[in-house]
């Protein structure tokens, strides 16, 4: 213990000595946290925006919320890359009975702490549906990361234990515009669905799909849905057997979901978005990696969009004066 609290102070004093504060995001899904450790920009003059949140520096992990102590592994994971206590959580989540234990780690764990746990009027976009505040803030967040990144329009798919397809425009003024999307059962969910609200078909949960979650790792390999992740030309085919037409069935119903909402989007686009652009499809999520196999449209894959947005909100806060971003 005595080493260890040597170390903090010394970094401590490191600290006053260069203003460097740690930012810890945090992304609570129904399967998942994502986290990823990022510091305030090393110098104010950083304007590129990838230097603060997509910086080599960046770590991000995953942690399935299978795990009983996965809070505990959350904080030793932060212990193990963050010397000291001074850290401001930001935190995006849409499992509150999830997040809440996890702040009370936090504060076990931690001796001083900032959380902030972020809403819908935090993010620098129009939101254009008919109840902002209900709409899932990793969706807000997802879009704000991604309209930073690409030119918009934007379908943003996240996949995860739901899969959702959201639209974002841009504006004539630099704004973009968040205009709600598409909401469908993930790939877990799917198999779950169909395993128990049939007689004729097994649960699938049992091998594979490892690199299914982002970053790796962390993943109880019995939980895991038994789906190929490799695009194979046997799956362009009807499925021979119950799991080749399970994996057909699911797997097309997701992709050609998303194939044919951003066609449906962008022939709203006329409304929505003046710049005539073919729509930028952006995908992230546990299954993401899976997806972009199947997918026949261009896409870009992005792992941890939602933490990448919460260093973006961070970093937009310190602009206007960081002082430990409170
Ligand atoms: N052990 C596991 N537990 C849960 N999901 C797993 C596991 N292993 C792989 N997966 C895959 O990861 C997906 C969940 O992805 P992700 O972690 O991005 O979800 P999430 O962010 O918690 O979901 P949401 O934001 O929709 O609540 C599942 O659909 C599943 O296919
Ligand atoms: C759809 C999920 C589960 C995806 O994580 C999440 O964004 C959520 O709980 N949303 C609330 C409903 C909505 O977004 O309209
Ligand atoms: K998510």
């Amino acid at each position: 213990m005595a080493p260890a609290r040597r170390l903090f102070s010394k970094r401590r004093a490191a600290k006053a000595v260069s203003g460097k504060h740690t930012i810890v995001a945090v992304d609570v899904g129904n399967s998942a946290a994502k986290i990823a450790i990022g510091q305030e920009p090393p110098k104010p003059e950083v304007d590129d925006i990838t230097a603060f949140s997509g910086g080599p520096g960046q770590r991000l992990r995953t942690i399935s919320l299978d795990q009983s102590d996965w809070t505990t592994g959350v904080c030793r994971w932060v212990r193990q890359h963050v010397a000291g206590d001074d850290i401001t959580w930001w935190v995006s989540t849409v499992n509150r009975a999830a997040s809440q234990p996890l702040q009370r780690c936090v504060a076990e764990q931690f001796a001083s702490f900032q959380w902030h746990a972020i809403d819908h009027r935090a993010i620098p976009m129009e939101i254009e549906v008919d109840f902002p505040d209900r709409v899932g803030i990793d969706r807000l967040i997802g879009a704000y990361a991604a309209s930073l990144r690409f030119p918009r329009p934007l379908v943003i798919v996240d996949a995860g234990s739901a899969v959702t397809i959201d639209w974002v425009s841009g504006g004539p003024s630099d704004a973009s515009t968040f205009h709600g999307g598409a909401i469908l059962p993930g790939i877990r969910l799917q198999l779950a669905a169909l395993a128990n609200g049939t007689e004729g078909i097994e649960p699938t949960f049992g091998s594979s799909f490892g690199s299914s979650i982002e970053g790796g790792s962390h993943v109880a390999a019995d939980r895991q849905p038994n789906i190929d992740v490799q695009p194979n030309i046997d799956v362009l085919g009807p499925g021979k057997n119950t799991q080749q037409a399970i994996r057909r069935g699911v797997m097309a119903g997701i992709c050609g979901g998303i194939e044919r909402l951003a066609v449906d989007y962008a022939r709203t686009s006329v409304k929505t978005d003046a710049s005539g652009r073919v729509p930028q499809i952006v995908l992230t999520g546990g299954d993401a990696a899976a997806i972009s196999g199947f997918l026949r449209v261009e896409h870009v894959l992005l792992p941890g969009l939602v933490c990448r947005g919460l260093f973006d909100l961070a970093w937009r806060k310190c602009q206007t004066g960081c002082g430990g971003l409170e």
